[in-house]
């Protein structure tokens, strides 16, 4: 889909509005899916924890309620992502993002990495929900580790695959050859999602222009009002 950046209402709905950090209180929960509201934004990309709020504070509007999976390490057991997985659509989210584990590429269990996001896939949509893989560009280091990574998450039927979550090694700031990558390597209707320091309407602008079709970012509003975002969110 393509965004007019000139355009405020578009830009907002290719945003997840995303405040994830562990200090943030119920009162900080309620502003931020306010503000989400207010602004139209796409998504809600909230902790767990809030899901069930965000769900209840949301209802009736048009903002989705995302969260996260084993976020951010990736090193919880598939049975025990599966049963996370399965509480949080019994919590009411929509959609969430979740970090196939890197080590087990790295090491060469490359059978064992794409089962966990088959698995992880299946249920997800079976639930009724979209799933995005991060692939946590940073802790994968090579072009060659990272196109396996997308290949193996798009043909394991992910709706979304996105570079990094923002958080993990290496992982901060988005670029555009790493957008570029994801964007080679998939193909409809599976998309590209961008993470990390993405805080200002310009680098939203050039990530697009390089393949991403949304964003995750702390920054939202800042963006939309032509302002510069924090860029030490975290
Ligand atoms: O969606 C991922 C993170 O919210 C990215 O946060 P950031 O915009 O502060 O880098």
């Amino acid at each position: 889909m393509t965004v007019d950046f000139t355009d405020p209402k578009q830009v907002a709905k290719a945003i997840q509005y995303t405040n994830v950090n562990p200090d943030l209180t119920r009162a900080g929960v309620v502003r931020h899916l306010e503000t989400c509201v207010e602004y139209g934004f796409d998504a809600a990309m909230i902790a767990p924890y809030w899901v069930s709020l965000a769900k209840d504070v949301l209802a009736g509007t048009e903002v989705r309620v995302a969260s996260t999976l084993n976020f951010p390490m990736a090193n919880d057991t598939l049975t025990m992502r599966l049963a996370a997985l399965r509480a949080l659509v019994a919590e009411g989210v929509d959609e969430f993002d979740f970090p196939p584990h890197p080590g087990l590429l790295l090491g060469g269990d490359e059978e064992l990495y794409a089962q966990d996001v088959r698995e992880i896939v299946r249920v997800a949509h079976a639930e009724g929900v979209r799933v995005k893989a991060m692939l946590e560009f940073g802790f994968l280091e090579t072009d060659e580790l990272k196109v396996r990574a997308t290949r193996i998450a798009y043909e394991a039927g992910v709706d979304w695959v996105k570079q990094s979550s923002g958080w993990g090694k290496g992982g901060l700031a988005a670029t555009e050859h790493d957008v570029r990558l994801l964007a080679q390597n998939i193909e409809p209707p599976c998309r590209v999602k961008v993470s990390g320091k993405v805080n200002t309407l310009e680098k939203m602008a050039s990530l697009f222009a390089a393949g991403a079709e949304l964003v995750g970012t702390s920054s939202g509003p800042a963006i939309v009002d032509g302002l510069v975002g924090d860029p030490d969110a975290y």
